[in-house]
């Protein structure tokens, strides 16, 4: 589903996927603070924390074994195995965020990105790509959070992960981070100006006055 039909007064679903080392997570931050009313759904994992990670903030850290169970219990609105682990998005948050009509940040990799496409879901849809594949390794290295053989399979991973680009409905090429990270605001901001939800909050006042 694209941007045509996804802002409306129910809150927007922002879905920002990436191969892993591109800059999702740094923008994304950054987008929270430049819209705080904007809220993350934190993802459920299988992957063990990183240092400095935190439960909850992070992710919700839990086995694989749960991960299972969560599975069959319906537990996701979306999940995949990316780079050896589960990964997946709580199906409960999203439908209390449609309730309350607040819009939704979502960091997923392409296969979350497609399935929740497939559900018919409107959605806003952004991928980040790096500017190459050499950068890429040097962020990934330079994070210094994964081990080689991990690097390694990201690496190649991302190969696969960018020929889905072309789904999403922006394409922002993290180079410069400033710059990056302005196209992902400017993405919001205009999104927020889109027609049915301006329309939708400027009735609402016009009634009561
Ligand atoms: N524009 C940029 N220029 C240089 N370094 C960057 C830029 N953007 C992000 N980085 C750095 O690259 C590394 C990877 O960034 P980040 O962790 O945000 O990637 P990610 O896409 O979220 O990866 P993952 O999916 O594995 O979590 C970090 O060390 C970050 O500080
Ligand atoms: N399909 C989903 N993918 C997710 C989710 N949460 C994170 N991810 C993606 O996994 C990879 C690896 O993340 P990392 O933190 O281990 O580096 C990355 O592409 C994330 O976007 C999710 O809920 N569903």
């Amino acid at each position: 589903m694209s941007s045509e039909n996804a802002s409306c007064a129910a809150g927007t679903l922002y879905v920002v996927s990436a191969p892993s080392g591109a800059g999702k997570t740094t923008l994304c931050r950054g987008l929270l603070q430049q819209f705080p009313d904007l809220s993350l759904s934190v993802s459920y994992t299988s992957r063990p924390s990183r240092p400095g990670e935190r439960d909850g903030h992070d992710y919700h850290f839990v086995s694989a074994a749960c991960f299972e169970r969560m599975i069959d219990e319906g537990a996701f609105v979306e999940w995949a195995r990316v780079h050896d682990n589960y990964y997946g998005t709580s199906l409960a948050v999203l439908r209390q965020a449609s309730a309350a009509g607040q819009d939704l940040l979502l960091e997923i990799d392409v296969q979350g990105a497609e399935q929740l496409r497939l559900a018919g879901l409107p959605l806003v849809s952004i991928f980040i790509a790096p500017p190459s594949l050499a950068e890429l390794r040097r962020r990934l290295e330079g994070r210094a959070s994964d081990s080689a053989t991990v690097v390694a399979l990201r690496l190649e991973n991302a190969r696969t992960e960018m020929a889905a680009a072309e789904r999403y409905d922006y394409l922002i090429v993290n180079d410069t981070l400033a710059q990056a990270q302005l196209q992902l605001q400017a993405i919001v901001l205009a999104q927020r100006c889109r027609s049915p939800r301006v329309l939708a909050q400027w009735r609402k006042r016009w009634l009561q006055e």
